[in-house]
């Protein structure tokens, strides 16, 4: 076969590899027949980008364009090959590929094993699919042997997984890639048909069941034993067999996409969506369309059911494939979608998109554009639909991807008013339902200009602010911003339909209309008689606060801190401050309730020249409770105990 022409070097694998070895080789994972997938998927790959490259350097295909994946069953060697006759790799490539982990989904599959222990790895394996490496799971020991095109040598590597592989230059006398893998024991046995990997027909339903979209034929040899005939037709029983090789094609190779929707079942849309994206569960909504016009294409887009465990935190990736005519042209094309869609899976297919531009020019091509606006417009439109008709999957959509629609409102300034309509928040009217605005609006009593809301940490948080109090008594309904990107996306929508938002813990309350002029007018009359008190607080929190009112939106609370109308609030000022972006501070303006004992007592204070002491400590303590109400820990937590126990112990001496 082939023959070692250089010296063998051995090496270790990247730490991160070993690990995923040791998974591969020790979890207890039982659909460990997904090799075949991983491994038919990046043989494709490997010819996608040959033919890809092979556009603009026909000499790379050196007069062989008959592209095809092999598997080779061997009863003697008990071993699998998979080979291809795609892009190859040279000496660097096999070393960056096979023994390091480039590829960013491995990665992040390492860091949730990290996170979720090792019991979970089954689980996982499933989910990330682990490419190459999964071959680990079925093989004692893997050869790959390949050859890059116009590379006059091949490279054999080896591993059996035990921390380290060997690479050396070799002969091969074609292009492309053959992964060889000998297999263990159980997976080589006639006992367990299904999990006999050398077994013919398990080979050939594993291809039909994930890569039978593959667009290149995936070949094996079949070989049939048969008897001579005799001059009338019959089998001569006594006389040795005579064998014969056939060589079948496993795999239908249409794409699916091109086919009649009306004669493609949902199981063929699930099974694409997996092959193509590595999923392991079902997509929670499929959109499958073809346009012509224009702009003509065919486009099949999938809502993964579940967002990637790490889908907040990373960079933003695309999940679209572009294909032109059948022909793959890219993944993950940036730009066809806005961000804020991102979550989405799926292909577009376009006679239109040009193959042999490069990248960055087709990423920026009128078409395209064309397109990624049509397929924002057909996922809007879908989106609305499931919320207007199926509400419980709009909901656990909602869970997965809210968060992406609300960063699109407040980051997408030209989608805000087409986002609007899909937002739901959690609101004072139901204990455990969601609300859009819509609803709310309607609700709303006559009167009632605007749309009020609370932000905090949590239901409970927002429902013991001192400033929900009120609003609660006059039957208000509240909607309660609990996930941080959602004050963001308030404060950048700025109204809906004509209605303001309003903050409970901002600015002015503005009950108008719901409030009376006359409770208006008698806090106007408290704030001028306690204008030197209100002065005196001031100046106390010099440098802390921007502001003392008299309030009016407080019931049993004696003080509250809000942040002004305008500039960022106190809630986003501390989910800045936790992001390390805390560049803007909001507005502190501390409310004192003057119906409350404790005012009466910090009237007496002020009032009173020797208790200067005791109104600075008053002073301090409110407003250190006031930070404590919105969450905000006091600058100097240590001096604000020691004053509320000083304060207790100075109460109990009066007993
Ligand atoms: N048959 C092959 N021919 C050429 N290169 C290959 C082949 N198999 C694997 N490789 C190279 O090894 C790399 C690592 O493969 P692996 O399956 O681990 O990840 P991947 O294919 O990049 O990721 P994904 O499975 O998410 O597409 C590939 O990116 C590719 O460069």
């Amino acid at each position: 076969m082939t023959q070692s022409t250089g010296t063998k070097e051995t090496r270790e694998f990247q730490t991160e590899t070993k690990q995923l070895l040791d998974l591969m080789i020790h979890s207890i994972y039982t659909n460990r027949e997904i090799f075949l997938r991983e491994l038919i998927s990046n043989a494709s790959d490997a010819i996608d980008k040959l033919r890809f490259e092979a556009l603009t350097n026909h000499d790379l295909l050196a007069g062989n364009a008959d592209f095809e994946i092999f598997i080779l069953p061997d009863e003697e060697t008990k071993t699998l090959t998979i080979a291809d006759n795609g892009m190859g790799m040279t000496f660097a490539e096999v070393v960056d590929n096979l023994g390091t982990i480039a590829k960013s989904g491995t990665k992040a599959f390492l860091e949730k094993m990290k996170d979720s222990g090792a019991g979970s790895a089954g689980e996982l394996i499933g989910q990330f699919g682990v490419g190459f490496y999964s071959a680990f799971m079925v093989a004692k020991k893997v050869t790959v042997i390949t050859r890059a095109p116009g590379q006059p040598k091949g490279i054999r590597w080896e591993s059996a997984g035990d921390g380290t592989y060997t690479v050396e230059e070799c002969d091969k006398d074609s292009r492309g890639t053959a992964i060889i893998l000998e297999l263990q024991d159980e997976h080589c046995s006639a006992e367990h048909p299904a999990e006999n990997f050398l077994n013919r027909f398990t080979l050939q339903n594993l291809v039909k069941k994930y890569s039978d979209y593959i667009r290149y034929p995936i070949k094996m040899n079949f070989i049939t034993e048969e008897k001579p005939r005799d001059a009338d037709g019959k089998i001569i029983e006594d006389a040795p067999a005579a064998q014969s090789v056939e060589v079948k094609t496993l795999n239908s190779m249409t794409p699916l996409w091109t086919r009649n929707k009306a004669e493609i079942t949902k199981e063929e849309y699930h099974q694409l969506y997996k092959n193509l994206f590595l999923d392991w569960e079902d997509p929670l909504e499929i959109i499958h369309s073809k346009v012509e016009g224009a702009v003509e294409y065919t486009t099949v887009l999938f809502i993964p059911a579940h967002a990637p465990f790490d889908f907040y935190q990373r960079e933003a990736s695309s999940g679209i494939r572009l294909y032109s005519r059948n022909v793959f042209v890219m993944d993950n094309c940036k730009d066809l979608l806005p961000e804020y869609l991102r979550f989405v899976r799926g292909l577009v297919d376009s006679p239109d998109f040009s193959l042999n531009i490069s990248r960055e020019l087709l990423q920026h091509s009128s078409q395209l554009q064309k397109v990624g606006k049509n397929l924002e417009k057909s996922l809007l439109k879908t989106l609305e639909s499931m919320l207007a008709k199926d509400r419980p999957k709009y909901e656990t959509f909602w869970k997965e991807y809210g968060r992406a629609i609300k960063s699109g409102v407040y980051a997408d300034f030209q989608s805000r008013e087409k986002l609007q309509d899909l937002l739901l928040f959690p609101s004072s009217q139901s204990a455990d339902g969601l609300t859009t605005l819509a609803d709310y609006v309607s609700r709303m009593p006559d009167g009632q200009t605007l749309i009020y809301y609370a932000a905090g940490k949590d239901r409970s948080a927002v429902e013991r602010l001192p400033q929900m109090e009120l609003l609660r008594e006059k039957g208000i309904e509240v909607l309660y911003l609990l996930d941080r990107v959602d004050e963001f996306a308030i404060d950048a929508l700025r109204e809906y339909k004509d209605k303001k938002f309003q903050s409970i813990s901002r600015g002015d309350l503005k009950l108008d209309g719901v409030d009376t002029p006359e409770a208006k007018q008698e806090t106007d009359k408290l704030a001028k008689d306690n204008e030197a008190l209100l002065n005196a607080v001031k100046e106390q929190l010099a440098g802390k606060i921007a502001e003392v009112k008299i309030s009016s939106r407080l019931k049993s609370s004696p003080v509250c801190l809000v942040s002004g109308d305008n500039g960022i609030s106190l809630s986003m000022e501390q989910i800045l401050t936790e992001m390390d972006r805390a560049t803007f501070k909001a507005r502190r303006i501390l409310e004192l309730n003057p119906h409350h004992e404790v005012f009466r007592v910090l009237q007496k204070l002020h009032e009173q020249a020797s208790s200067q002491d005791a109104f600075k400590d008053y002073c301090e303590l409110l407003y250190g409770q006031a930070l404590l109400m919105e969450g905000i820990t006091p600058e100097d937590p240590v001096g604000f105990a020691a004053k509320v126990a000083a304060l207790m112990a100075e109460a109990g001496k009066k007993e």
